[in-house]
């Protein structure tokens, strides 16, 4: 026994001076780590470690910027990051200095798809892919896509009807969402679903896989900790689910292969991509670059698809569900919209220009912005009003915190359309209204976006209105860690006029 003592003590001794020396070594670096903001006299909110997983990032945010002030410094993993939500320096971020921030957040390797989008490329490959695909979004060619959506438009229309007549109440956002579905698919793929009916199309299945709200461990892993991305991708593993992305990936190849046997010739968005090219004379000299590439094109469509769904779903089951608690609103829509003829409904120019139907939409925006907030990352070492980053740095901007700050918004917490009516639309602070940012990196798809819940909104209110349901819980209930901010169900009751 005492040999066995004698044996092993200088041995433990080591090992406990060992292991303690790696915890100090640890926790110093922890502390060194998340000192970053402290050290540069910025606040700083350390709880932002747990709160941007723990809460949906609309409320993270906001209770920072409530607590801390505009201008915040905040932790992912050990990653620091700057909350910057003061309307000047966001101007100097997404446009006077956009070349210093110009890039989207980094998600490594697990993020299979898209890779080649303009969503996460960076600046010089992005600034070319963007210049070819801008065109695809004039007026005069979304005016083309008129009809698939007022088809779609067409499909709810009954869908709720059914509802309706039979006095149930509905989940809004299943609805809404099987309806941008259709209409994307329409104007993309030129399939036409009745996702809400035939939940069993391939094509329908395979969106709902795509869209998976469950939070997500992979994707978790790539926001907190990007430079273990690649080893995800080793393993192949994919923040969407891959069946999906293979499904539309083909889909959209047999489109391009067939429209090039059987010539077709439909106006979508693979459509337009395909014809899509540069067409300054600069860029002219590089030929091979001057198009997109098969792989490119794919990567285009999907990234709209996923870009575009969920974000316009949620607008107008947000604002279904905002009217519900605000009729007098909803009655001077329903006014309003009750002025047009038949053929008036489908004409966009009119519709475009129907003021309280803009300031409805454009209240909605700001009041439950979809896309909580926006980032970038900085090109090189640089400052922003006397804060140093460097390279690489991310950067985030509370889009949903900037919309309720009483500064930029008097009233905040009031749905009050008639802030964007003509006349009082000039007294907005429009630096602090971001719910499609702006500057050379704002949100590509605005215009199909606006014509799309226009479209659909004047066409639900000539034929409904809706009240709150007796089955529905009190308040919202929204999904975390998502990039949109999705209430998980919305039910409401319509009613036919
Ligand atoms: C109400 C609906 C929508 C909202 C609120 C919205 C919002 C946004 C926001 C905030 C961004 C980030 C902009 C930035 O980083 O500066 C963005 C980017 C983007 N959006 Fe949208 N979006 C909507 C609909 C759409 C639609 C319908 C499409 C496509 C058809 C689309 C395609 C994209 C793409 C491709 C980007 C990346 C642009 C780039 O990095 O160059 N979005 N969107």
């Amino acid at each position: 026994m005492t040999l066995l003592t004698s044996l092993t003590s200088p041995f433990a001794s080591n090992d406990v001076n060992f292991w303690l020396f790696i915890a100090i070594t640890a926790i110093s670096w922890l502390i060194y780590k998340l000192t970053h903001w402290q050290r540069q006299g910025i606040p700083n909110d350390v709880a932002s470690l747990w709160n941007r997983w723990t809460k949906p990032f609309h409320e993270s945010d906001t209770q920072a910027y409530e607590k801390y002030g505009r201008v915040v410094g905040m932790y992912e993993f050990l990653q620091p990051v700057l909350m910057c939500g003061d309307a000047e320096l966001v101007k100097e971020i997404l446009v006077k200095r956009f070349n210093l921030f110009p890039n989207h957040r980094f998600y490594g390797g697990i993020n299979q798809i898209g890779g080649k989008s303009i969503f996460v490329l960076k600046l010089e490959q992005w600034k070319r892919v963007r210049s070819i695909v801008s065109p695809t979004f004039t007026a005069s060619k979304l005016k083309g896509m008129q009809s698939q959506i007022s088809e779609a438009v067409n499909t709810l229309v009954d869908n709720i009807g059914e509802a309706a007549l039979k006095n149930q109440s509905i989940d809004v956002k299943t609805f809404l969402l099987s309806f941008t579905l259709d209409t994307f698919s329409s104007c993309a793929f030129g399939v036409k679903v009745d996702s809400l009916r035939d939940p069993y199309n391939p094509l329908v299945a395979n969106s709902k896989k795509l869209f998976n709200t469950n939070i997500n461990w992979l994707s978790l892993i790539a926001f907190q900790c990007p430079s273990m991305a690649p080893i995800g991708s080793l393993f192949n593993l994919s923040i969407f689910d891959s069946s999906a992305l293979n499904y539309f990936g083909q889909l959209i190849l047999n489109l391009i292969s067939k429209r090039h046997e059987l010539q077709v010739d439909r106006v979508d968005f693979v459509k337009l991509l395909q014809d899509a090219e540069i067409i300054d004379s600069d860029a002219a000299e590089h030929l091979a670059k001057r198009k997109l590439t098969l792989d490119e094109i794919v990567d285009q469509a999907l990234i709209f698809l996923i870009a575009g769904h969920d974000t316009t779903a949620t607008t107008l089951s947000m604002l279904l569900y905002t009217l519900t608690r605000h009729q007098e609103v909803q009655e001077k829509l329903i006014d309003e919209l009750s002025t047009l003829t038949d053929e008036e409904c489908s004409d966009w120019d009119k519709i475009k220009s129907l003021p309280y139907l803009d300031a409805v939409v454009s209240e909605i925006l700001r009041f439950c912005p979809p896309v909580p907030r926006v980032e970038r990352r900085t090109a090189e070492p640089c400052q922003l009003g006397g804060i140093q980053l460097k390279a690489g740095q991310l950067i985030t901007i509370p889009v949903h915190a900037m919309h309720h700050d009483p500064e930029y918004f008097p009233e905040p917490e009031k749905f009050k359309p008639e802030r964007f009516l003509p006349e009082s639309k000039d007294e907005n602070n429009l630096t602090a209204y971001l719910p499609f940012a702006y500057g050379p990196r704002s949100c590509i798809g605005t215009r199909f976006a606006f014509m799309e819940i226009k479209i659909c909104l004047v066409k639900i209110f000539r034929n409904f209105r809706f009240v709150p349901s007796d089955q529905a819980k009190d308040e919202l209930e929204y999904y975390r860690g998502q990039l949109v901010t999705t209430a998980k169900e919305i039910i409401l009751r319509p009613i036919k006029l």
